[in-house]
């Protein structure tokens, strides 16, 4: 369980975090939703044990971040833009420097590049690599210590959509095998896709928090029904019993191609919300 409350921090003079609260129970992904400069890094690197804060509390792993020992900190995996990679080791001594420094078996190398997909790179250096296959590396160095929960700070950003599916796929792999995983990103598509619970973040505040779905079906004010017609017509009707009648006539007469309800994604809640969009061109 990962757990903060009332969390405030302030870089100088500019506040950054304000009143900060959540619950992750154990076993979920959650996900950290927020533009540039929100917020989300401040708010790993303090649950994390990393960064100092100036009020509320967080917990994890049942203890107080402020009091994570070395023991405690082997139970999360943290990757973040910061953590590199070491540019002249190959994939597989970039894993046994993290194997010496945890004291992690040496078979659980192999065993962690063929998870990401880099067995057949292990004698590559890192530098040869390209941004998907860095990425899996990143990941790879995460799960050599078997980690309880997992910090993904923008794990996805930038990459193409085929290497996007193969990082999804190892994080709701280690989702399986009952980690907590708290990701953080600018994507709704990903976090609809993955994540059991988001918070929607906002300079420095949580402006809406619940499941994906449930946010967006709460923001569906407008209700609406969009019947795509063998013309090529695109029709939007209301949810009414005028429009019942309508799109009951239109399958009458087989002039329906697709018919489907128009809610809202995360973004357009986003933008409902802040005047903002989560990712800004
Ligand atoms: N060490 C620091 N000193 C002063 N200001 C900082 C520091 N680190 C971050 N900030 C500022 O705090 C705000 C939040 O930064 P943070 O990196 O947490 O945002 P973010 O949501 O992770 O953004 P991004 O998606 O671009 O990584 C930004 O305005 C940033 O400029």
């Amino acid at each position: 369980m990962i757990q903060c409350t009332g969390i405030e921090k302030s870089y100088t003079d500019k506040k950054v975090l304000s009143g900060i609260s959540f619950d992750i129970p154990d076993g979920q992904i959650f996900g950290l939703l927020g533009p540039s400069g929100a917020g989300k890094t401040t708010l790993i690197k303090i649950l994390t044990g990393q960064l100092a804060f100036d009020g509320g509390s967080a917990m994890i792993l049942q203890k107080n971040v402020r009091h994570l020992t070395g023991e405690d900190k082997k139970k999360i995996g943290i990757m973040m833009d910061q953590f590199g990679v070491y540019e002249r080791l190959s994939c597989y001594d970039n894993l046994k420097v993290f194997a010496d420094i945890y004291g992690t078996p040496k078979e659980k190398i192999m065993e962690t590049l063929k998870l990401v997909g880099l067995e057949d790179s292990a004698k590559k250096p890192a530098s040869s690599l390209s941004k998907g296959m860095r990425v899996r590396l990143q990941l790879a160095r995460v799960f050599m210590v078997s980690p309880e929960i997992i910090f993904l700070d923008e794990p996805t950003t930038g990459l193409d959509p085929m290497t996007m599916k193969q990082i999804h796929r190892i994080i709701l792999d280690k989702k399986k095998h009952g980690c907590t995983i708290f990701l953080t990103t600018h994507n709704m598509e990903e976090a609809a896709k993955l994540c059991d619970t988001v918070a929607l973040l906002n300079e420095g505040v949580i402006v809406d928090t619940g499941a994906p779905e449930e946010i967006c079906r709460r923001f569906n004010h407008q209700k609406k029904i969009v019947l795509h017609l063998k013309t090529g017509e695109d029709r939007e009707l209301a949810h009414s019993r005028e429009s019942a009648a309508e799109i009951s006539k239109l399958l009458e007469e087989d002039k329906v191609e697709t018919i489907h309800s128009s809610e809202p994604t995360l973004e357009t809640v986003f933008l409902e919300l802040t005047g903002r969009k989560l990712e800004e061109e």
